[in-house]
């Protein structure tokens, strides 16, 4: 799989934004951040962000997408397994809510590329944020520069090629009315080497309606497309996320 991914960032640039190859969904390619309103919200990144939607039943066509396929199918059966096993923590029964509701096709792939920064003393590699989805499955190489919010403090996650990371993500912690928490993370910008990672996001449809599994609830309920649509309005007028804040009761 990160052969293949390192192999689709090599592609020229007009070759990546012009979206006809390795034939994502327009947008799917992405780089810096959306609109920032300073140097210090220009992630120093770039990335394939996948609808899992776009290749499913790709076929062997492309060497890419079936592989990203293939990487799917395990890590989604991780990430169902994860679900349930949170949810069962809760004393919850809700066994077959994310079988149901998170399926392959409404989950996405993320494929970063952090290239070398020569003023990474100023800029992040990814912009401190949370995850807009139940839960994250993270590879990392063996770079290094992740970083995470603990007991108030960033720190550092040490890189280890034989493990993943899983984050919790603001769905999660709204399901769990707050007793998951969606963690604060964000990547540093490296001077000498350049890193890659991959991350797959356990997404509900866009019509699912998210809310607490106890009442009474922190938060409004919300359809998960409400939620995608305020952080990219958000993303577009601040330069950052604004996230849960926003559904609060
Ligand atoms: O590159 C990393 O380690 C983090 C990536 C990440 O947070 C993301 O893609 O949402
Ligand atoms: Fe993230």
């Amino acid at each position: 799989m990160r052969t293949e991914q390192m192999k689709a960032f090599k592609k020229p640039f007009n070759e990546k934004t012009n979206g006809n190859d390795p034939k994502f969904s327009m947008g799917s390619y992405t780089w810096g951040t959306p609109s920032p309103n300073y140097l210090r919200q220009l992630s120093w990144s770039e990335a394939y962000h996948v609808s899992l939607s776009d290749i499913l039943g790709s076929g062997g066509l492309c060497t890419l997408r079936s592989t990203m396929e293939q990487f799917a199918a395990k890590v989604s059966e991780l990430a169902q397994k994860l679900a349930e096993i949170l949810v069962e923590k809760l004393g919850q029964n809700y066994s077959t809510f994310f079988k149901e509701t998170c399926l392959q096709s409404t989950c996405f792939i993320r494929m970063n590329r952090y290239p070398t920064c020569p003023i990474s003393n100023q800029m992040f590699g990814l912009m401190p944020h949370t995850d807009s989805d139940f839960l994250t499955i993270l590879h990392q190489d063996h770079i290094g520069g992740l970083q995470l919010v603990k007991d108030g403090k960033w720190i550092a996650v040490k890189p280890n090629q034989q493990a993943l990371i899983i984050n919790i993500g603001d769905l999660f912690h709204v399901w769990s009315n707050n007793v998951y928490k969606s963690v604060h993370h964000r990547v540093a910008a490296n001077k000498l080497q350049e890193r890659f990672s991959t991350a797959y996001f356990l997404c509900p449809s866009y019509d699912t309606v998210i809310q607490s599994c106890v009442e009474p609830s922190a938060y409004r309920k919300f359809s998960f497309r409400e939620y995608r649509q305020q952080v990219q309005n958000d993303v577009k007028c601040f330069g950052y996320k604004v996230g849960l804040a926003r559904f609060l009761l």
